[in-house]
Protein backbone atom coordinates (compact mmCIF):
# COMPACT_ATOMS: atom_id res chain seq x y z
CA UNK A 1 0.00 0.00 0.00
CA UNK A 2 1.26 3.44 -0.61
CA UNK A 3 2.43 6.06 2.17
CA UNK A 4 0.63 8.65 2.58
CA UNK A 5 0.41 11.73 5.21
CA UNK A 6 -3.10 12.90 6.12
CA UNK A 7 -2.31 16.92 7.59
CA UNK A 8 -4.56 18.76 9.09
CA UNK A 9 -3.93 22.26 9.13
CA UNK A 10 -5.01 25.46 11.80
CA UNK A 11 -8.79 23.97 11.59
CA UNK A 12 -11.56 26.17 12.91
CA UNK A 13 -14.44 25.54 13.12
CA UNK A 14 -17.90 27.77 14.59
CA UNK A 15 -21.26 26.19 14.81
CA UNK A 16 -23.88 28.70 15.81
CA UNK A 17 -21.33 31.35 17.69
CA UNK A 18 -20.03 28.09 20.03
CA UNK A 19 -15.92 27.52 19.14
CA UNK A 20 -15.92 23.82 18.10
CA UNK A 21 -12.59 23.33 16.51
CA UNK A 22 -9.68 25.91 17.47
CA UNK A 23 -6.64 26.26 15.13
CA UNK A 24 -6.32 22.32 15.33
CA UNK A 25 -3.39 21.54 13.27
CA UNK A 26 -2.38 17.39 13.44
CA UNK A 27 -0.04 15.54 11.02
CA UNK A 28 -0.57 11.17 10.64
CA UNK A 29 0.96 8.52 8.87
CA UNK A 30 0.37 4.98 6.91
CA UNK A 31 1.12 2.08 9.32
CA UNK A 32 0.51 4.19 12.92
CA UNK A 33 -2.49 4.35 14.58
CA UNK A 34 -3.56 8.21 16.10
CA UNK A 35 -5.47 8.41 18.87
CA UNK A 36 -7.33 11.30 19.73
CA UNK A 37 -7.86 11.57 23.25
CA UNK A 38 -10.00 13.94 25.06
CA UNK A 39 -13.46 14.24 27.75
CA UNK A 40 -17.20 13.98 26.16
CA UNK A 41 -17.63 16.87 24.19
CA UNK A 42 -14.08 17.74 23.61
CA UNK A 43 -14.68 17.58 19.83
CA UNK A 44 -13.04 14.08 18.90
CA UNK A 45 -15.78 13.40 16.73
CA UNK A 46 -16.32 16.38 14.85
CA UNK A 47 -12.42 16.84 14.45
CA UNK A 48 -13.40 13.04 12.64
CA UNK A 49 -16.17 14.99 11.11
CA UNK A 50 -14.05 17.64 9.32
CA UNK A 51 -11.51 15.12 8.28
CA UNK A 52 -13.79 12.72 6.19
CA UNK A 53 -15.17 16.15 4.71
CA UNK A 54 -19.06 15.51 6.12
CA UNK A 55 -18.57 19.47 7.95
CA UNK A 56 -17.05 21.76 6.13
CA UNK A 57 -14.00 24.02 8.14
CA UNK A 58 -14.62 27.89 8.74
CA UNK A 59 -10.71 28.02 7.77
CA UNK A 60 -7.73 25.65 7.42
CA UNK A 61 -7.24 22.79 6.12
CA UNK A 62 -7.63 18.93 5.18
CA UNK A 63 -4.90 17.23 2.91
CA UNK A 64 -3.77 13.64 2.11
CA UNK A 65 -0.47 13.74 0.36
CA UNK A 66 -0.73 16.99 -0.99
CA UNK A 67 -3.96 16.52 -2.51
CA UNK A 68 -6.71 19.14 -0.07
CA UNK A 69 -10.05 18.22 0.70
CA UNK A 70 -12.85 20.41 -0.48
CA UNK A 71 -10.46 20.87 -3.84
CA UNK A 72 -8.82 17.80 -5.03
CA UNK A 73 -11.39 15.85 -4.06
CA UNK A 74 -15.12 16.25 -2.51
CA UNK A 75 -14.56 13.44 0.45
CA UNK A 76 -11.54 11.91 1.55
CA UNK A 77 -10.60 9.42 -0.52
CA UNK A 78 -10.17 5.28 -0.03
CA UNK A 79 -11.54 6.01 3.75
CA UNK A 80 -13.24 3.64 6.15
CA UNK A 81 -15.24 5.29 8.84
CA UNK A 82 -16.78 4.60 11.44
CA UNK A 83 -18.76 7.51 13.28
CA UNK A 84 -21.45 7.24 15.91
CA UNK A 85 -23.79 4.47 15.63
CA UNK A 86 -23.40 3.65 11.35
CA UNK A 87 -26.93 3.75 9.57
CA UNK A 88 -27.85 0.29 8.54
CA UNK A 89 -31.25 -1.15 7.16
CA UNK A 90 -33.36 -2.47 9.73
CA UNK A 91 -35.11 -5.30 7.34
CA UNK A 92 -31.73 -6.49 5.80
CA UNK A 93 -29.62 -9.71 7.51
CA UNK A 94 -25.84 -7.93 8.23
CA UNK A 95 -24.39 -9.58 5.15
CA UNK A 96 -27.74 -8.41 3.06
CA UNK A 97 -26.57 -4.77 4.61
CA UNK A 98 -22.60 -4.78 4.10
CA UNK A 99 -23.47 -6.20 0.24
CA UNK A 100 -25.53 -3.20 -0.18
CA UNK A 101 -22.63 -1.32 0.99
CA UNK A 102 -20.36 -2.95 -1.02
CA UNK A 103 -22.45 -2.32 -4.32
CA UNK A 104 -21.94 1.36 -4.39
CA UNK A 105 -18.20 0.78 -5.39
CA UNK A 106 -17.61 -2.66 -6.21
CA UNK A 107 -14.64 -3.29 -4.95
CA UNK A 108 -14.89 -5.66 -2.30
CA UNK A 109 -17.13 -9.08 -4.01
CA UNK A 110 -19.72 -11.27 -1.23
CA UNK A 111 -17.05 -13.65 -0.40
CA UNK A 112 -14.78 -11.04 1.71
CA UNK A 113 -17.58 -9.54 2.69
CA UNK A 114 -18.13 -13.20 4.33
CA UNK A 115 -15.34 -13.06 5.41
CA UNK A 116 -15.15 -9.49 7.08
CA UNK A 117 -18.43 -10.63 8.93
CA UNK A 118 -16.52 -13.58 10.38
CA UNK A 119 -13.39 -11.52 11.34
CA UNK A 120 -15.80 -9.63 13.60
CA UNK A 121 -17.25 -12.28 15.23
CA UNK A 122 -20.48 -12.27 13.53
CA UNK A 123 -21.86 -15.19 11.24
CA UNK A 124 -22.63 -14.31 7.50
CA UNK A 125 -25.37 -17.21 7.60
CA UNK A 126 -27.49 -15.42 10.51
CA UNK A 127 -30.86 -14.85 9.29
CA UNK A 128 -31.49 -12.39 11.64
CA UNK A 129 -32.48 -8.96 10.40
CA UNK A 130 -30.38 -5.99 11.76
CA UNK A 131 -33.29 -4.92 13.50
CA UNK A 132 -32.72 -7.87 15.95
CA UNK A 133 -29.05 -7.36 16.31
CA UNK A 134 -27.75 -6.53 19.99
CA UNK A 135 -26.18 -3.41 20.61
CA UNK A 136 -22.55 -4.80 20.50
CA UNK A 137 -23.72 -6.91 17.09
CA UNK A 138 -24.78 -3.62 15.80
CA UNK A 139 -21.30 -1.59 16.78
CA UNK A 140 -19.32 -5.27 15.43
CA UNK A 141 -21.04 -4.80 11.87
CA UNK A 142 -20.11 -1.04 12.08
CA UNK A 143 -16.96 -1.95 12.17
CA UNK A 144 -16.64 -4.43 9.88
CA UNK A 145 -18.53 -2.06 7.06
CA UNK A 146 -15.35 0.22 8.08
CA UNK A 147 -13.02 -2.59 7.17
CA UNK A 148 -13.98 -4.21 4.36
CA UNK A 149 -12.94 -2.36 1.49
CA UNK A 150 -9.15 -2.77 3.02
CA UNK A 151 -8.76 1.61 2.44
CA UNK A 152 -5.37 3.22 2.82
CA UNK A 153 -7.58 5.65 6.10
CA UNK A 154 -10.08 4.27 8.81
CA UNK A 155 -11.22 6.96 10.94
CA UNK A 156 -12.20 4.97 13.92
CA UNK A 157 -14.74 6.54 16.37
CA UNK A 158 -15.20 4.94 19.75
CA UNK A 159 -15.42 1.22 18.07
CA UNK A 160 -15.49 -0.31 21.72
CA UNK A 161 -18.92 1.02 22.37
CA UNK A 162 -21.16 -2.22 23.75
CA UNK A 163 -18.79 -4.29 23.31
CA UNK A 164 -18.69 -7.53 25.77
CA UNK A 165 -14.48 -8.10 27.05
CA UNK A 166 -13.83 -10.64 23.72
CA UNK A 167 -15.16 -8.00 21.61
CA UNK A 168 -12.69 -5.79 22.49
CA UNK A 169 -9.94 -7.93 22.27
CA UNK A 170 -10.95 -8.67 19.08
CA UNK A 171 -11.40 -5.14 17.56
CA UNK A 172 -7.98 -4.45 19.39
CA UNK A 173 -6.51 -7.45 17.30
CA UNK A 174 -8.56 -6.21 14.27
CA UNK A 175 -6.84 -2.25 14.38
CA UNK A 176 -3.25 -3.66 14.88
CA UNK A 177 -3.75 -6.31 12.07
CA UNK A 178 -4.61 -3.21 9.93
CA UNK A 179 -1.98 -1.44 10.72
CA UNK A 180 0.63 -3.88 10.26
CA UNK A 181 -1.94 -3.87 6.67
CA UNK A 182 -0.06 -0.21 6.06
CA UNK A 183 -3.20 1.69 7.13
CA UNK A 184 -3.30 4.84 8.60
CA UNK A 185 -6.01 4.81 11.61
CA UNK A 186 -7.55 7.86 13.26
CA UNK A 187 -8.73 6.38 16.37
CA UNK A 188 -11.09 8.15 19.37
CA UNK A 189 -11.84 6.17 22.55
CA UNK A 190 -12.73 7.70 25.63
CA UNK A 191 -11.20 5.01 27.63
CA UNK A 192 -7.28 6.50 28.35
CA UNK A 193 -5.55 2.76 29.07
CA UNK A 194 -7.21 1.37 26.16
CA UNK A 195 -5.76 4.26 23.88
CA UNK A 196 -2.68 4.36 25.11
CA UNK A 197 -2.38 0.43 24.63
CA UNK A 198 -3.14 0.74 20.98
CA UNK A 199 -2.16 4.27 19.87
CA UNK A 200 1.48 5.27 18.16
CA UNK A 201 1.01 8.78 18.91
CA UNK A 202 -2.08 10.26 21.17
CA UNK A 203 -3.79 13.94 20.71
CA UNK A 204 -5.05 15.59 23.09
CA UNK A 205 -7.71 17.50 22.84
CA UNK A 206 -9.66 19.84 25.15
CA UNK A 207 -12.41 22.33 24.38
CA UNK A 208 -11.54 21.98 20.38
CA UNK A 209 -8.19 22.72 20.99
CA UNK A 210 -4.82 20.14 20.93
CA UNK A 211 -3.41 20.72 23.83
CA UNK A 212 -1.05 17.71 24.01
CA UNK A 213 1.34 15.40 21.55
CA UNK A 214 2.20 11.98 23.22
CA UNK A 215 3.67 9.20 22.77
CA UNK A 216 2.48 6.15 24.73
CA UNK A 217 5.20 4.61 27.22
CA UNK A 218 7.65 7.32 26.65
CA UNK A 219 8.15 9.03 30.30
CA UNK A 220 7.57 12.80 29.61
CA UNK A 221 9.95 15.43 30.88
CA UNK A 222 9.38 16.98 34.27
CA UNK A 223 7.77 20.37 33.67
N1 LIG B 1 -24.93 19.02 15.60
C1 LIG B 1 -24.31 19.86 16.41
N2 LIG B 1 -24.61 21.17 16.42
C2 LIG B 1 -23.97 22.02 17.23
N3 LIG B 1 -22.99 21.65 18.09
C3 LIG B 1 -22.66 20.37 18.13
C4 LIG B 1 -23.28 19.39 17.30
N4 LIG B 1 -22.73 18.18 17.58
C5 LIG B 1 -21.80 18.39 18.53
N5 LIG B 1 -21.75 19.69 18.86
C6 LIG B 1 -20.87 20.31 19.85
O1 LIG B 1 -19.53 20.16 19.39
C7 LIG B 1 -18.66 19.97 20.51
C8 LIG B 1 -17.79 18.77 20.27
O2 LIG B 1 -18.60 17.62 20.21
P1 LIG B 1 -18.04 16.19 19.79
O3 LIG B 1 -19.23 15.32 19.50
O4 LIG B 1 -17.03 16.36 18.74
O5 LIG B 1 -17.33 15.72 21.13
P2 LIG B 1 -16.58 14.36 21.46
O6 LIG B 1 -15.21 14.71 21.90
O7 LIG B 1 -16.71 13.41 20.33
O8 LIG B 1 -17.41 13.85 22.70
P3 LIG B 1 -17.88 12.39 23.18
O9 LIG B 1 -16.71 11.78 23.90
O10 LIG B 1 -18.99 12.71 24.11
O11 LIG B 1 -18.31 11.62 21.97
C9 LIG B 1 -19.55 19.87 21.75
O12 LIG B 1 -19.51 21.11 22.40
C10 LIG B 1 -20.92 19.61 21.19
O13 LIG B 1 -21.90 20.22 22.01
Amino acid sequence: MREIELRVTGANKKIRGNVILEDVSLTMHSGKICGLQGSNGSGKTMLMRAICGLIRLDSGSVSVSGKVLGKDMAFLENTGILIESPAFLNGYTGLQNLMYLADIQKRVGREEVRQTLTRVGLDPDDKRKFRKYSLGMKQRLGIAAAIMEKNEILLIDEPFNALDVDGIELVKNILREERERGALIVLSCHERQLLESLSDEIYVIQSGRITDHLIPGEAKEPE
